[in-house]
């Protein structure tokens, strides 16, 4: 018999991650746990796990690794319940949780048992949740951070790796204290600012209904992560609150600061202010993947004529290269539009950059 996984928690992550390990170690066994038996029978139905488990211990017994891939709070409970279990002498275990502190000082309660504890974190998910929205590819060329806390976890860090290696994801390995900050900055601090965006809408759109559709474009484009999981979410600012508590004092100082600009009409500092940021986003290394859902989209200028969609999409089919979706993003006047389309794979999106650009089309991966 193949080697033994267990996942407790089969939702996006979860989900994704069995499907992962399989493709790269088919002969693993994979076992699931979920508290919500429907999400279970799914999860069989949708072939992620081979078989569900009737509780933590029996889906642990004969597990080489285990990946605990629910909420933070949950995970500290399930980290302490396994501890307790009778596991095999050299399994490990890891988690996949957006904060890495809390976690890393509960996985102490394994410093007595030979099982070893790694934390994760693969910084690439989506704002849909559940076991339904898995996939295998979904870490694909993400960054994944591990967070070791003792010299002896090396052995344990390169088998985990090597367990995970059909994620195809980028492995880095950072204290839990950097994760904290680190993630706290590029994904949990900017969910924030995304749904507070979406609750100044809320209470005027209330009163002005055609608010709601004017905010269609941009707007909608940078709040999508608002959509998020609100449990997770909340779960995430409680775990990693002294960080965030010091990103919104810099954040409440920097509103202040454009707010003075504005105030004071300095067109001078306002030009700054976009001019140093337009600078450092157009600098940010091209987007593999990040706390970004892993999307595969394009971005392309076409002249805002009538048949114009229908001529960017027989260039592709004529290459099958297959669009997931199209979305006009902006007209200009009657001049430009902008038209965002998604691909399936990276392989998909390159080649049909390639073809567009040939027939004299200007596509971008990021607007
Ligand atoms: N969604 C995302 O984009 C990302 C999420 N994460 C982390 O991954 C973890 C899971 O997130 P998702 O898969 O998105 O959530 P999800 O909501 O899709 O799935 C979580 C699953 O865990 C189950 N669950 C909850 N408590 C449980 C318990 N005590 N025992 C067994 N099962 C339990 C739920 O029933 C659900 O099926 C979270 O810790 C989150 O911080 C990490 C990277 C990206
Ligand atoms: O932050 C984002 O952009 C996402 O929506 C995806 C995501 C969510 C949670 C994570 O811990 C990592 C990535």
């Amino acid at each position: 018999m193949g080697k033994q996984l267990f996942v407790i928690g089969l939702g996006l992550i979860g989900g994704s991650l069995a499907l992962a390990v399989k493709k790269d170690h088919p002969d693993t066994h994979v076992t699931g746990y979920d508290l919500n038996k429907n999400v279970m029978k799914a999860a069989i139905s949708l072939g992620v796990i081979n078989e569900s488990a009737p509780s933590i211990e029996e889906g642990a017994r004969h597990a080489d690794l285990i990946i605990v891939a629910a909420p933070v709070k949950e995970t500290i409970e399930i980290l302490r319940e396994l501890s307790s279990l009778p596991l095999k002498e050299e399994a490990i275990i890891t988690d996949v949780g957006s904060t890495k502190k809390a976690i890393c000082e509960a996985s102490h309660v394994f410093d007595h048992v030979s099982a070893h504890f790694i934390g994760g974190h693969p910084m690439a998910g989506s704002h849909k949740s559940g076991v339904e929205a898995a996939k295998s590819h979904l870490f694909e060329n993400a960054y994944y951070i591990i967070t070791p806390v003792k010299e002896t976890d090396a052995r344990a860090v390169i088998q985990l790796q090597n367990w995970l290696k059909g994620t195809k994801a980028r492995f880095i390995q950072l204290t839990p204290g950097n994760h904290d900050f680190f993630a706290g900055m590029v994904s949990h601090f900017p969910h924030i600012v995304a749904s507070g965006l979406v609750h100044q809408l809320k209470e005027e759109g209330e009163k002005e209904p055609v608010l709601n559709n004017l905010a269609a474009g941009g707007f909608r484009d940078i709040t999508r992560i608002a959509s998020s999981s609100p449990v997770m979410w909340r779960d995430i600012l409680l775990s990693n609150r002294d960080v965030l508590l010091g990103l919104i004092d810099k954040w409440q100082e920097e509103m202040n600061k454009v707010k003075g600009y504005i105030e004071k009409e300095d067109a001078e500092r306002l030009f700054e202010f976009f001019d140093v940021a337009k600078q450092s986003r157009d600098a940010l290394p091209v987007r593999k993947k990040g706390a970004i859902p892993s999307f595969y989209d394009l971005y392309v200028d076409v002249p805002d004529h009538p048949g114009v969609i229908s001529d960017v999409t027989a260039i592709l089919a004529k290459k099958q290269i297959s669009i997931t979706n199209i979305r006009i993003l902006e007209t200009r006047e009657d001049i430009m539009g902008v038209l965002r389309l998604s691909f399936r794979s990276e392989n998909d999106q390159l080649l049909a950059k390639e073809q567009l650009t040939k027939h004299m089309y200007e596509a971008y991966e990021s607007p």
